[in-house]
């Protein structure tokens, strides 16, 4: 049991998780054996990539500035979770969203780790070229499904933004830098309410055409349910693989859990989080939170899905970066483990 932090170890909850068999020993980064657990629900994916966003989406609206040198560290520690994507920071102006202010020295001060990708967000080939100086190998570009949150997050509109994300993905393609797409307000809008599948479904065409590879669907306020991911989902899959779509959801309602695991019994087996919940766009006022990673990792793991990532380490980056932005973590698994 050498992986697991001891403030974790001696935990109630923790040894009675452990009599459970939620976990396996301290082997492959906590990944349960898929021969010693199978899925007890129907149609879920043997494998679960993560993508953790919390040193992007999750300190991006953070209020008192981070300071350089803690993000990288938890970038980091991070890095040595099993996580297999970790967005690092985002090429934006300084001026628009100030916490993303260090993105160059964010991105060159971190350890890159073989076998952990680390892209960024660039709206415009600005912030592309730049991302790219700074030594990042994968991007994203972040539409939106909603004219006005289009407006108000990156200054332009939707039409107006595929033409600089055409521009930006030409780049890439030159460079051999792969592009994956985000499609805000998938499930609503903080400025027009409802988006109608149909709408979110056009946008992520347009996107995967230009090439994107993969295109993650965001619940950017959190005011999904199940019923409104599928029928969203439906919509999307008609033009888009599965295999090229992933759930991007925030937990405002309390139903990202829920909707995480509709989309996977659709199909989806890649889903963004956040350590300990952080995060929120500075453009859509009242959103909370991502999904935290624990909780995700600890719902996947009890269904017996692999995602390579060992919950004790992310409890543990979880716990480095509450500490240093000062708040309690919004993970209920990790308020669980650390305060029984
Ligand atoms: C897109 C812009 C830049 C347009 O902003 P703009 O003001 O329209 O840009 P502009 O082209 O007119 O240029 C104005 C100034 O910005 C500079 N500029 C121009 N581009 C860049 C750049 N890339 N990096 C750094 N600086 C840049 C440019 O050099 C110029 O500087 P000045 O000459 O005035 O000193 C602006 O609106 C912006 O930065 N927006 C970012 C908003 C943002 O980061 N939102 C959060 C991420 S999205 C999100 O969180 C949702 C997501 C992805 O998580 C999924 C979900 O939950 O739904």
């Amino acid at each position: 049991m050498g992986n697991v932090p001891s403030a974790v170890k001696h935990c109630l909850s923790y040894q009675q998780l452990l009599r459970e068999h939620l976990w396996i020993g301290d082997s492959v980064a906590g990944a349960l054996d898929p021969a010693q657990e199978s899925s007890q629900l129907s149609g879920l994916p043997g494998y679960v990539k993560i993508v953790e966003v919390g040193p992007r989406d999750g300190l991006q609206n953070e209020k008192v500035i981070v300071p350089t040198d803690i993000k990288i560290e938890f970038i980091n520690q991070l890095s040595k979770t099993g996580l297999s994507v970790i967005e690092v920071t985002s090429f934006v102006s300084s001026r628009w969203v100030p916490q993303m202010a260090d993105h160059t020295e964010v991105m060159k001060g971190i350890q890159q780790y073989p076998g952990v990708r680390y892209p960024v967000l660039t709206p415009n080939l600005q912030g592309f070229h730049r991302a790219v100086a700074a030594g990042a190998t994968e991007i994203s570009v972040f539409g939106a499904a909603s004219e006005s949150f289009s407006k108000k997050n990156i200054n332009c509109s939707i039409e107006e933004s595929m033409g600089k994300f055409e521009e930006v993905i030409k780049s890439a393609r030159h460079m051999n830098i792969p592009v994956r797409g985000y499609v805000s307000c998938a499930l609503g809008c903080p400025y027009e309410g409802n988006i109608t599948p149909q709408k979110v479904t056009e946008v992520s065409k347009r996107l995967y055409s230009l090439g994107c590879y993969e295109i993650s669907l965001g619940d950017t306020i959190g005011v999904g349910t199940p019923g409104s991911m599928k029928k969203m989902l439906e919509s999307v899959m008609k033009e888009i693989p599965p295999g090229a779509l992933a759930v991007h959801c925030h937990d405002t309602y309390g139903q990202a859990l829920a909707n995480i695991l509709t989309a996977l019994q659709m199909g989806i087996s890649v889903v963004d989080s956040a350590v300990s919940g952080l995060g929120g766009c500075p453009y859509a006022k009242g959103a909370s939170g991502n999904v935290a990673t624990e909780d995700l990792v600890y719902m996947l793991n009890g269904l017996g899905l692999n995602t390579g990532v060992n919950l004790y380490k992310v409890m543990e980056a979880g716990d480095f970066i509450c500490k240093a932005v000062n708040k309690t973590t919004n993970s209920k698994v990790a308020q669980a483990l650390f305060n029984a």
